[in-house]
Order: structure tokens, then sequence, then C-alpha cells
């Protein structure tokens, strides 16, 4: 359990304020009872995929993430919960550098995928979207076939050389996205006039054939209906032998079916991360605590 450190937060943003001359609006009083970069529970992996560590991200002035540290181990099943605005999907647009194209965003400190900086200069951003491939909120297929929808991908990276290879992935992605019996017969149709459930499996599929390592979700089943919610979730478990998956979520209870670990977020600090079930079942922090038993978020 953390101890009250009032002088923490409120320290920081006179340093910025300084810095930048640029009022900087006070953290929220809940702030003060999260020591920064401090995270109770199991926060480090034996085998980590993703080694994160003293991570802060800003929108201009306003700090989104507060020193996190933080690994995800290799195919490893991690959920990110938290109340709205605490930081959950910001932190998980660093892991495949997804926050470049905002300007004002800054990103400080060590980000590491199997031990190699993932905001190095040298980086090829390309190739590591293609390693880190991610699965949006709302299904965004392209307004193109369901065949071209999923072998776009491979066909940028150069991963077929003939038109059967292509073939080969096209229907091997779908076969593990759970689609193909349901696209076999239109692959030739639009994707966009798939159900919303079909459209977001496209989207996994899409993903799955340039070959990634890591899958990242961004609440991937709050646009769907149940039935179309399960046969996601069966999904993540299907694929969670093959790929390091990080899944946002609001649902505390598909947090509970889907993931080894769960991450809890709060006001952009990191609070508490433990196996799924201790977390829901006994909580070591507070926040938490009041968190799951639905006393605010
Ligand atoms: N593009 C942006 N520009 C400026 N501020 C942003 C931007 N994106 C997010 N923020 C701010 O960063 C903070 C964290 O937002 P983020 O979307 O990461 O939280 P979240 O936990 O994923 O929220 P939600 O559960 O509502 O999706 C919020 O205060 C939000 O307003």
């Amino acid at each position: 359990m953390n101890t009250i450190n009032p002088s923490i937060s409120t320290g920081v943003n006179m340093r910025d304020k300084q810095a930048a001359e640029i009022p900087v609006p006070q953290d929220k009083p809940e702030d003060t009872i999260i020591e920064e970069g401090k995270t109770v529970g199991k926060p480090f992996a034996s085998d980590p995929k993703f080694q994160l560590r003293n991570v802060s991200v800003s929108y201009g002035s306003d700090r989104a993430i507060k020193d996190i540290s933080l690994d995800i181990g290799r195919n490893e099943v991690i959920s990110f919960i938290g109340p709205s605005g605490c930081g959950k999907s910001t932190f998980l647009r660093c892991l495949n550098r997804m926050n470049d194209s905002i300007d004002i965003c800054r990103v400080k400190g060590q980000l590491m995928l199997d031990g190699e900086d993932i905001y190095s200069p040298k980086r090829d951003v390309v190739e590591l979207r293609a390693r880190v491939g991610m699965v949006f909120q709302k299904p965004n297929p392209f307004p193109k076939s369901i065949y071209d929808n999923v072998a776009y991908g491979p066909k940028i990276h150069g991963l077929a050389n003939r038109k059967s290879e292509l073939d080969e992935i096209v229907e091997n992605s779908l076969r593990k996205a759970g689609l193909w019996e349901e696209a076999k017969d239109r692959l030739d149709s639009v994707a966009t006039g798939m159900s919303g459930g079909q459209q977001q499996r496209l989207c996994i599929a899409r993903a799955i054939a340039v070959s990634p390592e890591v899958i990242l979700m961004d609440e991937p089943c709050s646009a769907l209906d149940p039935i179309a919610t399960a046969r996601v979730e069966e999904l993540i478990a299907d694929m969670s032998k093959s790929y390091t998956i990080v899944i946002v979520t609001h649902s505390m209870q598909q947090a509970a079916r889907v993931s080894n670990r769960t991450a809890y977020f709060h006001l952009g600090h990191l609070v508490e991360v433990n196996e799924t079930n201790k977390v829901f079942t006994s909580p070591e922090h507070q926040l938490t605590e009041s968190y799951i038993t639905g006393r605010f978020g």
C-alpha cells in the first residue's frame, strides 16, 4: 500500500511551470495518494517482450503519463484498466509509436522491445508497426474488398512473391481471425458491407497478416454486441499462444476473462499490476479496490 505523499506532484508541477512559463493545471486531490513512479504488485516479468522504464508522456504542458515502469511478458495477455482519461490509450500507443503523429505529444523514458529502443532515431517505424500491430475501438476496414484488406499489408511489406502465396496468407489470417467460413465465398465483396463484429475480426486478420509479434487492442469490443464480443474474446485466447497481447478495456469482466495480468491506471499513474485474479479478488492498493468495487470510474 502506498503512503500519502502530497509534496511530490506539486513539486513537479512547480518545476514545469517555471521551465515552460505556461500555467499548468494542478493535479487532482487523488493524485496525492499515489507516489510517483511507485507501482504496487508485480510490474516486472521474467521474460519481457517490452521493458518500459520511467515513461512519461505529455500533451503540451499536460502530463498524461507520469513516470511509469512496466514489463510486458512474452506471449502474455495484459489488460490496462482505469477511469476514463487516466492514460491507458496514451500508454498503449507509445508501444508502436502511434503518438508520433500528434505534434504536441512528447514521450520520455526508456521503451525497449526485445532489448531495442522503440524510440531510437534509427528505428524503422513502418517495420515497428508491422511487428506491433494495432486493433482500434471502432472497426476501420479499408473501403476495399475483404481480400484486399487482408492482402494489403503483406503486399507492401513484400511478404508474398506470388499470387498463390498471397492467397495462402489471406486464408490463414482469416482462419486465425475466425472469419474464414463466413468470408470465403465473398472475398471480393466490399468489407464495409460486413457486420460490425465481422469487420472487427477482419481488422484482426489484417493485423495478423503481416506476422506481428504483438497485438495492441484499444477497446476492441466497445462497438460490438455481446455475441460478437464473445467471438473476439475467444480469438484473444487462441491468439495468446502465438502473440503478446495488450488490451485496453473498460470492462472489468472482459479483463478478468482474457488477461493473465491486469494493470490499473489512475490519473496518469500506474497504481497496481498483478495477476488478474489477484487484482479482482484482493487488490493491494486502495485506489484499485475503489475502482473495482465501483466507487468511481
Ligand atoms: N491528442 C491529444 N491531445 C491532447 N490531449 C490528449 C490527447 N489524447 C489524450 N489526451 C489527454 O491525455 C489524457 C489521457 O487520455 P487517454 O485517452 O490516454 O486516456 P484513457 O484512459 O485511454 O481514456 P478513455 O478510457 O476515456 O479512452 C486525458 O487527459 C486526455 O484528455
